[in-house]
């Protein structure tokens, strides 16, 4: 179990954001969407996320479909705000996405 985490206030979303090219806020969820030469290569990337988010304990909803994933994510424990624990995954997803052929 995470220690209490807290929301973040929009501008520190704002702040957050600049530094995630790709990333938006859709509602309260922090979204990303990317795309693939194949549906393999997604597939795969699907697997290597749920690792790390094993890792972090901390997991998106991941939609695969035909060449591409989105990937959306909240904090479900404080009612489904976005914290600093989203913004983790989301740059640890980045540093895998290169090696998978996303963008
Ligand atoms: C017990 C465990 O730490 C919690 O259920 C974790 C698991 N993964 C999670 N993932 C997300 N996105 N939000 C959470 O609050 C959350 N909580």
């Amino acid at each position: 179990m995470h220690a209490q985490v807290e929301p973040l206030s929009d501008e520190e979303i704002r702040d957050r954001l600049a530094e995630l090219p790709g990333w938006t806020v859709d509602g309260t969820l922090l979204c990303r969407r990317y795309h693939f030469r194949g549906h393999l290569p997604a597939a795969v990337m699907v697997m290597h996320i749920a690792r790390i988010q094993e890792e972090l304990d901390h997991h998106a909803d991941l939609t695969l479909g035909y060449n591409r994933l989105a990937v959306a994510v909240n904090t479900h424990s404080i009612g489904g705000r976005i914290t600093a624990l989203d913004f983790g995954l989301a740059h640890r997803i980045e540093e895998i996405a290169a090696a998978h052929g996303a963008d």
